[in-house]
């Protein structure tokens, strides 16, 4: 069982996983160790949710977890990554990390050597075991995603109709929006890539939510996903499912049931 838990970041997924785990006590799992960069700032955490504030990386991973949570940004996977997953298995919500190639095989390599896992939930869309399922063979012939978020969320002047901010390959779309757009890249390693995976980005004056629609293709067949999430209250750029996913995740790694 991996009961306690190492959070680093504590912004709307952290705020929203401390609240769910450590206030609720209903899923046999724990957050203990939270890392963050101002201590000052977090201090209240600590008797608030009864958890212990870290802001070394290695007293953090030498204290009392079994797994490691990120819900930071690309830049803190890309630093902290290499050395959690040498100690723990981690779950990463900042997929777009590993649209580096580079970076990637290295991490991968580490858990190898290490005997460690890092889990990548499916975050703010659905559809990834399908989609895993399709490629088996190698025989997925397209995979598109086109994310309509409120304007506000992608541009930061106001905009009066809908703005196609991005259109192009997961790999470039994560370098312009790594904020808001981790999904395409964790679309493309379940499935054709991140030079192959097609992402078109709206900006929408006129949407309350973050909209992903998912198009796949194959020899199986072909599939549609079209997802209409909630944001998260503490920042509209972030899908409430993307939270929940992480929630999700930690069940089913403690699950004696494996579905899908
Ligand atoms: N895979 C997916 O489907 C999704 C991924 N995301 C990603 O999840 C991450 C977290 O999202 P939110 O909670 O909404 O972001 P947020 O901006 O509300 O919170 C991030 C927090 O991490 C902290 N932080 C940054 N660097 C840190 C470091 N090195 N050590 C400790 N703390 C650090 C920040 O101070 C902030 O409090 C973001 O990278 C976001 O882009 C968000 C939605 C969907
Ligand atoms: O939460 C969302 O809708 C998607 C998102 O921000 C991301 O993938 O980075």
């Amino acid at each position: 069982m991996r009961r306690n838990i190492g959070l680093i970041g504590v912004g709307a997924i952290g705020n929203f996983l401390l609240k769910e785990i450590n206030r609720d006590k209903a899923h046999g799992i724990k957050i203990e160790s939270v890392l963050v960069r101002d201590r000052r700032k977090y201090e209240s955490l600590q008797s608030e949710f009864n958890v212990t504030l870290y802001t070394e990386l290695n007293e953090f991973l030498c204290s009392n977890i079994d797994i490691v949570v990120e819900a930071a940004n690309v830049e803190a996977v890309k630093t902290i990554l290499p050395k959690a997953i040498k100690e723990k298995d981690t779950i990463i919500i900042s997929i777009g990390a590993l649209a580096d190639e580079y970076f990637r095989q290295h991490v991968l390599h580490l858990a190898n050597i290490h005997q460690h896992t890092i889990y990548l939930p499916s975050g703010a869309i659905g559809g990834l075991d399908l989609l895993q399922n399709a490629q088996t063979l190698g025989t997925v012939k397209e995979v598109s995603l086109t994310t309509r978020k409120p304007a506000n969320s992608l541009v930061d002047h106001a905009i009066m109709d809908e703005v196609v901010v991005f259109e192009g390959k997961a790999a470039d779309a994560i370098k312009q929006f790594p904020k808001n757009i981790n999904v395409s890249i964790v679309l493309s390693l379940a499935g054709i890539g991140i030079d192959k995976t097609k992402v078109t980005i709206i900006a929408d004056p006129h949407v309350d939510k973050n909209n992903h629609q998912v198009e796949i293709k194959g020899d199986f067949g072909s599939a549609t996903f079209s997802i209409k999430n909630n944001s998260l209250p503490d920042n509209p750029k972030t899908s409430y499912l993307a939270a929940m996913s992480i929630l999700g995740t930690l069940k089913r790694i403690n699950g004696n049931v494996k579905i899908g």
